[in-house]
């Protein structure tokens, strides 16, 4: 029998990712995980080599910073028993847009937009060319609501989002498949992290509970997970909003609306 494909989580040395981890170990997966904090990592995989049977390895990067990331990408490439990748490592910034300065935000998107593009385009060719092959992409659902006020994070989401549902659209016809995670507040160390105490919050969710139904998403191969969302008829709704102007943007004139009034 094929032995499971190694799953390589960024960012599983706290929250999402940790509990990621322990799922995929537990379903009998060897893992690379990754993070910036190698005594945390470490305390992941010790837990995890002692509690299953698999092989864990870690790396140690920051995963916005070039040379490290460059390691990633090369195991990515090189390391044919990775056939699943969850790219979750991400952070929140504090404050309104008008009190974060740019040097905030290009650090973000290094972060939540850069990275994890990287980290797709390193592995999506061999995963192609093998014709089999998962990735994971967290999003979250402020990045389908601008109403928030987390502005240039919600913004990252939504690169993500649409990431995912390009790449599921191409590399789909290829038997790889690509889901987008979109979790609502849940109780990390994120909230912290970025000023904000998730104890204010009026409904938070255990990340137990967000990663084991994402994964119903999972193994359901679902495009989209929303694992808050109680009524998928509303994303059914959303999405069938969006086709449904696709054909009307093909036009040689502008809208009669637009058009200048002499
Ligand atoms: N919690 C929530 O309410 C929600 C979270 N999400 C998303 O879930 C994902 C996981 O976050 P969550 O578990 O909540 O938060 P945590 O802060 O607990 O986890 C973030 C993880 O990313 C790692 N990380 C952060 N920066 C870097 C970096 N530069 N290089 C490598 N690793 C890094 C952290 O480890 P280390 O510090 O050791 O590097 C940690 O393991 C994020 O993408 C987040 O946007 C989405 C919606 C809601
Ligand atoms: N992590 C949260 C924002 O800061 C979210 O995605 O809900």
């Amino acid at each position: 029998m094929a032995s499971k494909p190694t799953v390589l989580i960024t960012g599983a040395s706290s929250g999402i990712g940790a509990v990621y981890a322990d799922r995929f170990a537990r379903r009998g997966h060897d893992l690379v995980l990754v993070a910036r904090n190698a005594e945390r990592l470490e305390s992941v995989a010790s837990r995890l080599r002692a509690e299953t049977d698999v092989t864990v390895d870690i790396i140690q990067a920051d995963v916005t910073a070039a040379a490290d990331i460059a390691r990633i990408e090369e195991r990515l490439r090189e390391d044919e028993r990775i056939g699943i990748l969850v790219n979750n490592a991400g952070a929140a910034l504090p404050g309104s847009f008008v009190e974060q300065n740019a040097a905030q935000a290009a650090d973000l998107i290094a972060l939540n937009v850069t990275a994890p593009t990287r980290l797709a385009a390193a592995v999506a060719p061999r995963f192609a060319r093998a014709g089999s092959g998962a990735i994971v992409n967290i999003g979250s659902v402020v990045g389908l609501a601008p109403e928030l006020g987390l502005t240039v994070y919600g913004a990252t989401k939504a690169f993500v989002q649409f990431l995912s549902q390009g790449l599921a659209q191409e590399l789909g016809p290829k038997g790889v498949y690509v889901q987008a995670v979109l979790p609502a507040v849940t109780r990390t160390e994120i909230w912290e992290r970025s000023g904000r105490d998730v104890n204010a919050m009026p409904a938070v969710m255990e990340t137990a509970e967000l990663v084991d139904a994402a994964l119903v998403g999972f193994d359901r191969r679902e495009a989209v997970t929303i694992p808050p969302l109680p009524d998928a008829g509303q994303w059914d709704a959303l999405e069938a909003a969006r086709r449904a102007m696709l054909p009307n943007y093909r036009q040689v004139h502008a809208a009669a609306r637009y058009r200048a009034v002499a």
